[in-house]
């Protein structure tokens, strides 16, 4: 069950003080460092992917999508596909990074998988999405802007078939300041203890300012209840980092 280790050069890309960090971009230099980014970036990334194979293999249906929504480099596409056994099912998963999806079709085509895969180039707020047994969002939501998120999540919950569960993994605040504060200092512990230095920690945080909005664990769930699914709760969190499913 343990996924394979993924290579990936070393993420440097704001160690460099004279390089002004400029907003994040999901551009060709993330895309060379992205998998050693977020694995030393996200506490508990790689448990999220993980699950997210278990789970499909629990949820993906015969005859059904499954949709991996800002599938990066695709590992969550990747662990679902080695979990799911019903026939006719299908893998979609949509980046609107151009860079992302040329990388992530390269390692799709090198797996062994036999679970069908279809990349797609584009943004999620216009894609197609329909016949779903799945839909994962892990740490996608947080780079759409607000005040479309709640119609994306309605979109989702429309193209769930009964029973069908949606997986959203976030970056998220608390809403005691205190314990805000103290979770945001425990995920820059956690990238100091990765090897990052306070300046790369911070020319990051300047440049996700405005790109990447989180939401409290409680605003989610509202939205979530607004979108049209039954239920929801927390399943897996490490420190400002969470994941919710929510059940059609
Ligand atoms: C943090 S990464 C997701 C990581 C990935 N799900 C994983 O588990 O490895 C966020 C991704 O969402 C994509 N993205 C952000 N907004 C998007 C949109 N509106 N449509 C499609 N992709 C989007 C970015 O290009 C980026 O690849
Ligand atoms: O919050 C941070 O500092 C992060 O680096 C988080 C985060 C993310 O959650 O997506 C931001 C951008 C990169 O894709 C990798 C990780």
């Amino acid at each position: 069950m343990s996924d394979k280790p993924r290579h990936s050069n070393p993420d440097t890309l704001f160690s460099d003080p004279l390089r002004a960090p400029g907003p994040f971009r999901f551009d060709s230099d993330v895309v060379s460092v992205f998998p050693d980014m977020i694995r030393r970036s996200v506490p508990g990334y790689e448990t999220v992917i993980a699950m997210s194979g278990l789970l499909a293999g629990r949820f993906a249906r015969p005859h059904s999508n499954v949709y991996d929504l800002g599938c990066s480099l695709g590992a969550t596409t990747l662990s679902m596909r080695r979990h799911i056994e019903v026939p006719d099912c299908v893998i979609v998963g949509i980046d609107n990074s151009a860079a992302m999806i040329a990388r992530c079709r390269e390692l799709i085509d090198r797996d062994p998988g036999s679970v069908a895969v279809e990349l797609r180039e584009g943004d999620i707020l216009k894609s197609d999405i329909a016949n779903a047994s799945m839909v994962v969002l892990n740490y996608t939501l947080q780079f759409v802007p607000r005040e479309h998120r709640l119609d994306l999540l309605k979109g989702i919950a429309d193209a769930l078939l009964p029973g069908g569960i949606l997986v959203l993994s976030e970056k998220v605040v608390f809403p005691d300041e205190s314990l805000n504060q103290l979770n945001i200092d425990l995920h820059h512990d956690f990238k100091r203890a990765h090897g990052y230095s306070d300046l790369e920690i911070a020319r990051k945080r300047d440049s996700i300012e405005n790109v990447l909005v989180p939401e409290s664990i409680e605003q989610h769930r509202k939205r979530l209840a607004s979108a049209g699914f039954s239920s929801s709760d927390v399943w897996f969190q490490c420190f400002n980092f969470a994941s919710i499913i929510a059940l059609k």
